[in-house]
């Protein structure tokens, strides 16, 4: 069997390749170059990444090399997100970077040549009828299932991720006592691509800067100003710079340029239980026929997942929640798993209902 690892540099994939070694395969180690060489400002650690990366193919006698894809993560991943924003969603660079690039480009260049494909993503995968679904990881905390939930059937088929059935202090100690050059390396965080750089001094450099309102909603009395729409995103407590909070931004008018913002952590506007799913993509397959369907979802990357109804309507999908969401943001996925949260079925962009 002809397997490529993906390693980041980091220790959940050196740890990946760790274990592939100890059950006897010698993976091909391909390394991805997304940061700009071409600008100072916005570079990734990849100098660290690949020296770390290549310690550890040294290490192992395995073979290394880097793929760059540099173009195709601006084309694709940093055209969409600022797309997004500038429509005043909120994007997830980082499960298009894995549908697209990760598991896309990379495929087209070198993947292509491999039987399976391998990386340091919390999850796992799981054969239920002769058919390949994407499974959640046995740490909770960790488990990454919601940035791979836009994949597709022959991605999904072809992944190997060894580190599914380890908590993330089981791969620490394997990393220290295999002595891998990564082994106490700080976790990643956040958007890759933007590696050191501050948020929002990216969306600066796109979309510039312009003032509008920030309104309260219930009252349509202005508290302040904001420099542009694009640097707020539903949900968000931090940045508004108002006193005698806390307020929270609770709908955005992308015309006008204008936030609207309720006070303290109980007014009604800020939850909701009702969301649409636009473009809704099955990973492995439609299970359901019912158009009502206790499901588990989330809608960001934390640890809990919510109980709710996925119900199949004739204009799209809809979840309903059991429990009131705070800060249900359009553009963010909501991701869909089974109702013992174990298997990942799919996801869709979050849409409001009007
Ligand atoms: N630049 C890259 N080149 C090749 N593979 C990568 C790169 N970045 C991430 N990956 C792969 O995707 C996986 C998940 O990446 P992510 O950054 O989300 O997680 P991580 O937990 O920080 O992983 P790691 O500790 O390996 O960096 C990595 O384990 C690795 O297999």
């Amino acid at each position: 069997m002809k397997i490529a690892a993906l390693l980041s540099g980091g220790v959940d994939s050196a740890v990946a390749v760790h274990l592939l070694c100890e059950q006897g395969y010698r993976p091909d180690l391909y390394y991805i170059k997304i940061g700009m060489d071409t600008d100072e400002s916005l570079t990734c650690t990849a100098e660290e990444d690949i020296e770390l990366a290549t310690a550890t193919a040294r290490k192992y006698g395995l073979s290394f090399d880097i793929i760059d894809l540099q173009k195709e993560y601006w084309e694709n991943v940093v055209a969409y997100t600022i797309d997004k924003v500038r429509q005043g969603f909120t994007p997830n660079p980082d499960v298009m970077c894995n549908k697209l690039i990760k598991f896309g480009c990379f495929e087209e260049k070198a993947g292509y040549a491999y039987d399976k494909i391998v990386t340091g993503h919390y999850a796992s995968t799981e054969e239920v009828d002769g058919k390949v679904w994407l499974a959640t990881a046995k740490d909770p905390v960790k488990d990454q299932t919601d940035f791979l939930a836009q994949i597709n059937y022959l991605q999904v088929s072809k992944l190997w991720f060894p580190l599914g059935g380890y908590l993330k202090h089981e791969i620490r100690e394997i990393a220290e006592q295999a002595k891998l050059p990564s082994a106490r390396r700080k976790d990643s965080q956040g958007i890759c691509f933007l590696g050191k750089i501050n948020y929002n001094d990216f969306i600066r450099r796109f979309l510039g800067e312009k003032e509008g309102k920030i309104i309260e909603l219930e009252t349509g009395r202005q508290l302040g100003t904001h420099k542009g729409f694009w640097f707020h995103t539903i949900g968000q407590r931090k940045g508004l710079g108002l006193g005698g909070g806390p307020w929270f931004v609770v709908e955005k008018d992308t015309e006008g340029n204008i936030l609207y913002v309720s006070r303290g952590y109980d007014t009604e506007k800020q939850y909701g239980n009702e969301f649409r799913l636009v473009d809704f993509h099955f990973i492995t397959e439609n299970p359901w026929t019912d158009t009502a369907t206790p499901i588990c979802f989330k809608i960001r990357h934390t640890d809990c997942f919510q109980k709710g109804t996925l119900m199949n309507t004739p204009g799209g999908y809809r979840i309903i929640s059991e429990e009131k969401l705070q800060g249900i943001a359009p553009g963010q996925f909501g991701v869909i798993y089974d109702k013992d949260a174990h298997l990942c079925i799919g996801s869709g962009e979050i849409r409001t209902v009007k």
